[in-house]
């Protein structure tokens, strides 16, 4: 397919609003390469992804590698001796779009001369989509001393046969600014529609490979039956399952349980290893037994030798497994996300960065475990199966609920459990809780409802700590459970609400001792009474009736955020501000 065919039918794509249209636009252009791909192979997998503004398939880290400058370079270039980089800047900033300024210049006179000899009938430069996908793989693995020079001389190359329409779709591309309007389901359903293929199996088969050449090309080829045999491979990244944001109430009320696990304050990362090493086609090298990427796909191994060695050590079978980095001090304890922002993604001086923050990998999920793709598994039989993996190489065998690198995970209906593992969550140095429902199946870069975030408080609200009681054990000497009350400002009294527990660590317990102990004023065993003096910030999931609280009134899942030093009783909470939050 010449790269003419291809602009004109952008150019067609971009002026066209109705998203009807667009597929049916994208569906002509797929039945066209693929006509044209018995000639020129690869060109229906090239322009599937082309329209998208791709060239390399998602999972394919391969970049480019092609700043603005370049570009700017190559279309002066190809512009003619007057025409400088800065006048192309200049242009720039005078149209705010890089094709149209690609698209303003004449690149005519080299053009008549291509036409003499490498052109096509039509007077352009006779670029194909092939030639211009084999270019731009080539300026991709321009490495070393020189590879900007030579990035610009391939890029001018190209631009220099560029007719017009041509020269601002190949602009575009290079910058990865396509933007005519063509998104990911857009070209899904064009493959559903140009094979004549269900729309769900392509949506299944993009999951699995992240690839919408190579699924467009098995839809073309194989049908329905191909895409349904698509499967996973080690070495070729998927798209993360992701969460929203959730409360207890409504997980309980949804499932019959939940899968409770600690949200790990870290990074995304999804492990690929193959002892007997890792077979890929990316552009990007030798792929070794292990890849590490992040939740955007992106290959992340080299800053993460930790993971690397994790999995050396550790996986015996070829497996995916989804999980977290967590930067950790020398007792092994979580350090805040921004220390392992310190770690990712980090190219150069990897070991120097290794002394001064280590990182620890927890995984919480499997999606393939030796041959066997998991997707479809139920999230517990999954998380069993990654217990599996994780434990056989560790020394004393499977010690439940300590495998290194294993997330805990707690399969419960009880509120008050989950409140437990929230309160545990925190004081270990985590973000909190995620809840999963344990029947799901993992959805692939899907935001869905079965993985939900403990939802982070939208509300706070100031109380008065009217009571509270002695711990037990190790914590016999510190006040804990500390009751919480809010104003009546008819009678001038204060009213219960509930009572608070989760959300402090052992450290904040004997500062709050020290500060409510000269406030003791009753003591009956365990319990004590608590003159007025204190105002504590909660969060909290919800306010319910309550007969328990003398309000009337209970907050669900109260948790500790802070001491209000700058707050006394009568600027606490009232009744009747509780009674409008309730509202819906
Ligand atoms: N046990 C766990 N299970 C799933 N995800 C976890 C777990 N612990 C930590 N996480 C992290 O929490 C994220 C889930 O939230 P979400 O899918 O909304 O991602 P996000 O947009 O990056 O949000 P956030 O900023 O809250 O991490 C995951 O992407 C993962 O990085």
């Amino acid at each position: 397919m010449e790269f003419a065919t291809f602009a004109d039918r952008a150019a067609a794509i971009e002026a066209e609003p109705a998203d009807l249209e667009i597929v049916d636009h994208v569906r002509a252009l797929l039945e066209d390469a693929s006509d044209d791909d018995r000639g020129e192979p690869q060109t229906l997998e090239i322009v599937a992804r082309f329209v998208q503004g791709r060239v390399v398939p998602a999972w394919d880290s391969t970049t480019l590698d092609i700043g603005p400058s370049t570009c700017y370079e190559a279309i002066a270039r190809a512009a003619g001796t007057n025409v400088s980089a800065d006048d192309v800047e200049n242009r720039l900033a005078e149209r705010g779009e890089i094709g149209d300024v690609a698209a303003s210049y004449d690149f005519g006179g080299q053009q008549g001369l291509n036409a003499f000899t490498t052109g096509g009938d039509d007077g352009t430069g006779g670029l194909t989509v092939r030639e211009v996908y084999e270019t731009l793989v080539d300026l991709a693995a321009a490495d070393g001393s020189g590879s900007q020079d030579r990035k610009v001389d391939l890029l001018f190359g190209l631009f220099n046969r560029c007719s017009s329409d041509e020269a601002r779709y190949l602009a575009r591309l290079v910058l990865s600014e396509m933007r005519i309007g063509v998104g990911e389901g857009t070209v899904r359903d064009a493959i559903a529609a140009a094979f004549d293929v269900p729309v769900d199996n392509v949506e299944r088969a993009l999951q699995v490979t992240n690839d919408y050449g190579q699924v467009a090309r098995i839809a073309r080829e194989e049908g329905l039956d191909g895409l349904d045999a698509v499967d996973l491979a080690v070495g070729r990244p998927v798209q993360a399952m992701l969460a929203q944001a959730g409360t207890v109430t409504d997980a309980l009320e949804e499932w019959d349980e939940a899968a409770v696990e600690w949200k790990y304050d870290g990074a995304r990362i999804q492990l690929h290893h193959d002892p007997d090493g890792i077979e890929t086609e990316t552009t990007a090298g030798e792929a070794g037994s292990t890849r590490v990427y992040s939740r955007n796909m992106e290959d992340v191994t080299a800053a993460l030798p930790e993971v690397v060695e994790y999995a050396a050590e550790t996986l015996e079978r070829p497996a995916i497994i989804d999980g977290e980095v967590v930067a950790v001090d020398e007792a092994g304890e979580p350090l805040p996300f921004q220390e392992v922002l310190k770690r990712f993604r980090r190219k150069h001086d990897v070991a120097k960065a290794r002394e001064d923050v280590a990182v620890r990998p927890v995984f919480f999920d499997c999606l393939h475990a030796d041959g066997e793709d998991l997707l479809e598994e139920p999230l517990a039989d999954r998380h069993d199966r990654l217990e599996d993996l994780l434990a056989a190489a560790q020394p004393d065998g499977p010690d439940p609920g300590d495998v290194d690198g294993l997330s805990l995970l707690w399969l419960t209906d009880d509120p008050a459990e989950i409140e437990a593992i929230d309160a545990e969550a925190l004081e270990s140095g985590h973000e909190g809780i995620m809840l999963k429902n344990p029947d799901s199946t993992y959805s692939p870069g899907r935001r869905g409802k079965h993985w939900r975030k403990r939802k982070p408080d939208v509300e706070t609200l100031d109380c008065v700590v009217t009571g509270a009681e002695w711990g037990e054990g190790r914590r016999a000497t510190f006040l804990g459970t500390f009751e919480l009350s809010v104003r009546n400002e008819t009678t001038g009294d204060l009213e219960t609400v509930g009572k608070v527990a989760t959300g402090i660590t052992d450290a904040q317990l004997a500062e709050l001792t020290d500060l409510l102990e000269p406030h003791v004023a009753n003591e009956d065993g365990q319990a004590v009474d608590i003159a007025p003096a204190i105002v504590f910030e909660v969060g909290y999931e919800e306010i319910q009736t309550s007969p328990t609280y003398s309000s009337g009134y209970a907050l669900r899942f109260p948790r500790f955020l802070g001491v209000r030093h700058d707050k006394d009783p009568e600027d606490a909470e009232t009744l009747e501000r509780l009674e409008r939050l309730r509202e819906p």
